[in-house]
């Protein structure tokens, strides 16, 4: 049986047994799993395999970045690696996202969602200015977002704050978000943040969590929990 629950737990993790202690704690039915940049960098594909045989849906996160056909063509590795979902930057460009698009629609059978990565939930609007974008968050996430859509992009990851003016802007594109923070739990590096049922009912269809779940004393209670609080 498939997740029933929006939520990705990210794997961020140094190493592939510290990582599948984790998901062992999991249930595929409960989540989804993210693999980022540490864990493939240590472990590879072989550790998405291994969730993937564990039954979980795997959400590479490599956040693709490079000229079109170099990023096209690591979105088709990750494509013929089975994975659920993979992400590139939205700010490659437009051709930078048809690239990937069109490299996917060459493929047959089951392909991940193709998700772009609009504003880091890291940044807030000193951090833009300081790379040179005089604009609010927001203006930057529907701008891109625009962008996205134009390229035939399934979705996008931002904040879930920015989710009403993009689930209005952009009703086509499911909204991936990061950044959430369960009441009273810390932020961390995070900045632009938001509870998980604040973020559902602001319109995410997806909350990736880390932290607050793999750093819990108990992560299957926590998700337990925060499972409960969507229902
Ligand atoms: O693409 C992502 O998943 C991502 C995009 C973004 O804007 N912000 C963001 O935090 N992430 C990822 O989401 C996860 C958040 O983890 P926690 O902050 O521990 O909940 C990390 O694995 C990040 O790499």
């Amino acid at each position: 049986m498939s997740c029933q629950t929006p939520i990705i737990v990210a794997l961020d993790f140094p190493s592939r047994d510290a990582a599948l202690a984790l998901a062992d704690q999991l249930d595929p039915q409960l989540c989804r799993v993210k693999v980022g940049k540490e864990l493939f960098t240590r472990s590879g594909p072989a550790v998405v395999e291994t969730l993937q045989a564990k039954g979980f849906e795997v959400f590479l996160d490599l956040k693709f970045h490079d000229i079109p056909n170099t990023t096209a063509m690591a979105v088709k590795a990750a494509a013929e690696l089975g994975v659920w979902m993979v992400n590139v930057h939205c700010s490659g460009g437009l051709r930078m996202m048809a690239a990937c698009r069109n490299e996917l629609d060459k493929l047959s059978g089951t392909k991940p969602l193709l998700i772009g990565v609009t504003v880091l939930t890291s940044m807030e609007q000193d951090d833009l200015a300081g790379i040179g974008l005089d604009i609010a968050p927001q203006e930057q996430v529907l701008r891109l977002a625009g962008l996205a859509a134009q390229a035939g992009m399934d979705g996008l990851v931002c904040s879930a704050q920015e989710a009403p003016a993009l689930k209005a802007a952009q009703p086509g594109l499911q909204l991936v978000t990061p950044g959430i923070r369960p009441a009273g739990s810390a932020a961390d590096d995070q900045r632009r943040i938001l509870t998980p049922a604040d973020a559902l009912q602001a319109g995410s269809d997806y909350l990736v969590i880390g932290r607050p779940i793999s750093q819990a004393s108990n992560p299957a209670k926590a998700l337990a929990e925060i499972v409960g609080e969507l229902n």
